[in-house]
């Protein structure tokens, strides 16, 4: 059979197929967002200032999808449809506003999209302590901050801002981080003597760009969504930064995914008013004061040992006041409400000088 006699027969045959299954899709996608519609009634019917975001519901919903998923599409792929799907299945039953680490563009951003979808109205905040006070404040739901990346460390804005904060945290995005180097229309590729970006950004490139720039001047700047929106007016700049970035300020790559580690990820954390009861597979995050004497650490970390709690993080922090000489943030598996967790954090909170659940909240998923 040769392709030209008979590809275009199929070609219609196999267009016709596809809108037949849209329309199915199209048809499915407004039940389901129509059983949405009335999950709000329910909620609101038990509660008047009922929650319509459920971040344990969500984390079940996706894995399902990630676990029943028959392909070809990739898992996670399929999983991301459905992400959006629910974003505007929740937008439905009542807009959610994310407050995140600003300026538009940055990588934060792009965890907040990961993780509420599209249909999420985000807002981008100068500091990441005003992205606490506007959730405290009531002025969104949630807030969206970095706390971890895998190349350069813990954010130590975040630990300190969990201190003075009541807010509970309700869910972890972890983000693969790809920097570009990008220059604008008026660049000139080959005259390239400055480059802007995040200091975290420069540290996490370092070794490519000792390699490739050895003479460009580098200069730090406060995020790298910045850093792309300077090089438009510069033909002699470059910018490094994400996805997000240059797709906003309409960059072209001259060199893509020049991180010097492939694995370079960061991981961000959910900030909002509300515990989230257990999804299943939870983490959860603590910070505790110790008293300022010898076996202080070990009679912290023994409890965990004992109940073979899995510990997945351990951040020490130097404490703002007296009362808080030594500050650890503690991450391990498991939720409050599991019995054996509840005994653990008993245990810890009888041998410390404070202790304070920052949140029980689902493994990320996607
Ligand atoms: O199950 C719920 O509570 C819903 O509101 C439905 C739904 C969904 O679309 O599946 C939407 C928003 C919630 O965050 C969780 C799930």
């Amino acid at each position: 059979m040769s392709d030209s006699s008979n590809s275009p027969l199929d070609l219609a045959a196999l267009r016709q197929r596809i809108d037949t299954i849209d329309s199915d899709l199209m048809r499915l996608i407004s039940e389901r967002a129509e059983c949405a519609a009335q999950v709000a009634h329910v909620k609101t019917a038990d509660d008047p200032d009922a929650v319509f975001y459920r971040p344990e519901r969500e984390a079940q919903v996706l894995r399902r999808v990630m676990e029943e998923n028959p392909g070809p599409l990739h898992r996670e792929e399929m999983a991301r449809l459905f992400r959006e799907i629910m974003s505007a299945c929740l937008a439905l039953e009542k807009p959610i506003k994310v407050a995140y680490l600003g300026p538009e563009g940055t990588f934060t951003q792009q965890a907040a999209l990961k993780h509420f979808g599209h249909s999420a109205i985000s807002l981008p905040m100068a500091a990441i302590d005003e992205v606490f006070r506007e959730v405290e404040a009531g002025a969104v739901n949630y807030g969206v901050v970095p706390v971890e990346n895998s190349t350069e460390g813990v954010v130590n804005n975040t630990l300190d801002s969990f201190m003075d904060s009541g807010l509970h945290i309700s869910g972890e995005v972890v983000l693969r981080i790809h920097h570009h180097l990008l220059m604008s229309s008026i660049t000139r590729q080959d005259k390239i003597s400055r480059i802007y970006s995040h200091p975290q950004s420069f540290a996490q490139c370092r070794k490519w760009l000792d390699a490739h720039y050895p003479h460009a001047e580098r200069v730090a700047v406060s995020s790298n969504a910045e850093a792309a929106r300077l090089v438009k007016t510069e033909w002699h700049s470059a910018a490094i930064a994400g996805d997000m970035a240059a797709q906003l300020y309409g960059l072209d790559h001259v060199a893509e995914k020049i991180e010097d580690r492939p694995d370079n990820s960061t991981r961000f954390l959910i900030i909002g008013n509300e515990s989230v009861p257990p999804s299943g597979t939870d983490k959860t995050s603590v910070v505790v004061a110790m008293r300022n004497e010898p076996g202080a650490l070990h009679a912290l970390l023994e409890p965990f040992h004992r109940h073979h709690v899995d510990m997945t993080r351990l951040e020490t922090r130097p404490s703002r006041t007296g009362a808080w000489n030594y500050v650890f943030f503690i991450d391990f598996k498991g939720h409050v409400d599991e019995p054996e967790i509840a005994s653990v954090l008993e245990e810890v909170r009888r041998g410390a000088q404070d202790m304070k659940v920052l949140g029980s909240y689902p493994v990320g998923v996607l």
